[in-house]
């Protein structure tokens, strides 16, 4: 399967903009409407819990342990191994590791996940957009202690953040912006909220941080400022004076930044931005971030060679295209390739919806006649014409590729290959490990194969690969060159 730029960036992209509608992962299904909490281990809606609350706190509870000038923690999903602290109350942690499961795969680390839920929840809930990275290193194991609780005093409090990098009107900010979503709940915080929060409806109790509890907005600092609605939410308003740590935080510097980002209006919105993308961005020594992931306007998916039951070469796929707002008709577009006439393709009638725009999918398969001069293919659209690369000397074949599973995941896999000796083939998969919902990957590099014949001038290659227990997600297997680069990697 061909990715444009690569596979990271085009499934993590996936998940970002094909969010309602056709083709969509699922992953924003948690989060849709903003107030869901839907059923997890923990419960369902009527526990009194936001999913994209939870997804926002759990990086928090990742991230400010980091300590910047050791260059230690930050996003990489060490929060999983470590939810049974008490500075880390709660059900988010499981709740959210449980639902990121089964979309990390070899190139979608758990960490990057913690990033992109905070994007996400975000960018669908009424906030402005925060540019998202991909290349987070999920950690091996739990990391340093240090995330500040109700009771925890002004100065240490302020200490932790320090440590992570942010100063005070920094940590004041991040705390506004992160309390705009969500509730504080008897369960898990009853010297915060009391029981009298719990109802029917309200199982764990929750008291919402400001009046907008699914909205991502600059609310909470004006109520806070005015003492309206919620007044700041438990946190300043507790009846236990050590619990009201917010308030101990926004007071600190006597209110002088809760009064500026009051003053910035909806400018708010750019200032979490800012920060929250600081947060996000928060990594490891030595983990090196890509390029900010943008939607792509003119993208192929699935894009990937195969062989049809006559032996033949099949080039098949999908082009997706964005169109910032609905367009008013298709548009025609053309595949392009050296085997054949300009091949007009036809948009599938059901289209994507997302805070990008509509996305139309355009189904198409052709044949390849001559393998070696297929280096590229080309798509002509209105908005001009994108030619993208292929390598066509190897590839994973998909129909004569699976994966299944009996106690334990297996991939039965053919390459094709047209230079002479085995191709060297790697496979990865997720799977369980102790102490955390987040996956590890395991690897099986110079995987064997033996021959199996030929195909439209490839010769075959067959192998098999049991991973010793069960994938959590997506395998991936890669075809290499003799310097270890990638030739093409599929996904099972
Ligand atoms: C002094 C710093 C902070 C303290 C002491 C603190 C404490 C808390 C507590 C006790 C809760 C209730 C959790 C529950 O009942 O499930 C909560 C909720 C929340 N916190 Fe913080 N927090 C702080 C800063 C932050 C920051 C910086 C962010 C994000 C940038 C954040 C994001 C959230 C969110 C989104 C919720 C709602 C969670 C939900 O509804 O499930 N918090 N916080």
């Amino acid at each position: 399967t061909f990715f444009y730029p690569n596979s990271q960036t085009s499934l993590l992209e996936h998940i970002l903009v094909d969010t309602h509608g056709a083709h969509s992962s699922g992953f924003a299904n948690a989060i849709t409407p903003c107030s869901k909490y839907p059923n997890y281990v923990s419960g369902n809606q009527s526990m009194g819990r936001t999913t994209a609350a939870q997804w926002l706190r759990v990086a928090f509870h990742d991230f400010v342990t980091a300590n910047v000038a050791a260059g230690t923690g930050g996003i990489d999903a060490s929060i999983g191994f470590e939810t049974l602290r008490e500075e880390n109350s709660g059900t988010a942690f499981n709740d959210s590791f449980s639902f990121f499961r089964p979309y990390v795969n070899p190139v979608i680390s758990t960490a990057d996940l913690v990033a992109l839920s905070v994007v996400m929840s975000v960018g669908n809930c009424g906030g402005a957009q925060i540019p998202f990275k991909a290349g987070r290193i999920d950690a091996t194991g739990g990391g340093a202690f240090g995330v500040p609780a109700p009771d925890t005093d002004l100065p240490t409090t302020l200490g932790y953040f320090s440590g992570a990098g942010f100063n005070q009107a920094d940590s004041i900010g991040l705390t506004a912006c992160g309390h705009t979503l969500g509730s504080v709940h008897h369960g898990g915080f009853p010297t915060v909220v009391g029981p009298e929060a719990v109802s029917p409806t309200n199982i764990a109790g929750g008291i919402h941080l400001d009046s907008t509890v699914a909205n991502f907005d600059p609310l909470v600092v004006h109520e806070y400022l005015n003492g309206t609605g919620q007044a700041g939410g438990p946190l300043v308003t507790s009846f236990n004076v050590s619990s009201r740590s917010d308030l101990r935080l926004y007071e600190s510097d006597n209110n002088a930044t809760m009064i500026a980002l009051g003053e910035q209006g909806e400018g708010f919105q750019n200032t979490c931005v800012n920060l929250l993308g600081r947060m996000i961005d928060t990594v490891p020594k030595g983990v090196v971030l890509s390029d900010i992931v943008t939607p792509i306007n003119v993208k192929p998916i699935n894009a990937t060679l195969d062989f049809d039951n006559q032996g033949n070469l099949i080039f098949s796929g999908y082009i997706r295209v964005r169109h910032p707002s609905p367009p008013s008709s298709q548009g025609s577009l053309f595949l392009i390739t050296s085997s054949s006439p300009p091949i007009p393709l036809t948009a599938e009638s059901a289209t994507g919806t997302s805070i990008f725009g509509t996305t139309t999918f355009y189904p198409f398969s052709t044949r390849i006649n001559d393998a070696d001069s297929f280096t590229h293919f080309t798509i002509s659209s209105h908005a001009g014409l994108h030619t993208f690369a292929v390598q066509a000397s190897a590839f994973v074949v998909p129909s004569l590729t699976s994966r299944f599973s009996t106690t334990t995941t297996s991939l039965n896999f053919t390459i094709a290959s047209k230079s002479s000796g085995g191709p060297n083939v790697k496979v990865q998969a997720p799977v369980g490990q102790q102490g955390t919902l987040g996956p590890a990957i395991k690897t099986f590099s110079d995987v064997d194969v033996s021959t199996a014949g030929k195909k439209a001038g490839y010769e075959l290659w067959e192998g098999s690969v049991d991973i010793g227990s069960l994938a959590t997600g997506a395998l991936s297997i890669a075809v290499l060159d003799e310097r270890g680069n990638e030739i093409d990697v599929g996904f099972f």
